[in-house]
């Protein structure tokens, strides 16, 4: 298993060790006892899985109170994947990160409480999975404009299909401190 660090501390990049054979491939998605000697949880209360055409965006999302840290790959297709630093106080906050996610390349992302975390499907059909650390809470689910432009993720040239939710998500420097999680050192 390799990690690979990324411009924002805590979000990181983990490439599983791959075991292949005549038949196919073997690894592992998850393992406590090693993910934890990387500084990830070593307990999760909920797993994902959507599906995805392409151009679909999904993001950016967060919840507050009740944050969720994500470990997310992708099990079919391709995705650009994206978390953004909104913790109020942190030093790279407003900063994103990127990276292409695939079931061919097995990159893992995890994206630590306190982040935004969007996606789009860059392959025809892309199946997304992903564990998180909290309850999905509907009454704490909160969504940033993916295209905020202060944040200026450069996203892949596709023309994005949204949620009605996510097309009318705020900008940042518009959602009230209250409503953002706080950076602790
Ligand atoms: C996220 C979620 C949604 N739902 C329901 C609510 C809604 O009716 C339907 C679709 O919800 P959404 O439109 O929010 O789904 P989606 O846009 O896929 O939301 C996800 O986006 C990515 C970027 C994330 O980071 C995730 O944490 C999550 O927010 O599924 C659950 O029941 N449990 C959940 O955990």
């Amino acid at each position: 298993m390799k990690i690979i660090e990324t411009p924002l501390p805590g979000c990181l990049i983990i490439e599983p060790a791959v075991f292949g054979d005549e038949r196919g491939c073997f690894y592992e998605t998850w393992n406590a006892e090693r993910y934890r000697q990387h500084g990830l949880p070593s307990s999760f209360v909920q797993s994902n899985a959507s599906s995805s055409v392409r151009g679909v965006l999904r993001g950016l999302h967060y919840q507050w109170p009740h944050p969720q840290g994500k470990l997310v790959s992708v099990m079919s297709g391709e995705v650009f994947d994206v978390a953004v630093d909104i913790r109020k106080g942190s030093p790279t906050f407003g900063q994103w990160t990127s990276v292409l996610l695939s079931a061919e390349n097995k990159r893992q992302f995890w994206i630590p409480e306190g982040f935004a975390h969007g996606f789009m499907a860059t392959s025809e059909h892309a199946v997304f999975t992903y564990l998180c650390t909290d309850l999905y809470n509907s009454a704490t689910d909160s969504n940033i404009a993916w295209d905020d432009p202060e944040i200026g993720i450069e996203w892949p040239d596709i023309a994005p299909s949204l949620s009605a939710k996510d097309a009318r998500a705020p900008r940042l420097r518009d959602v009230s401190d209250t409503q953002l999680p706080v950076f602790s050192a």
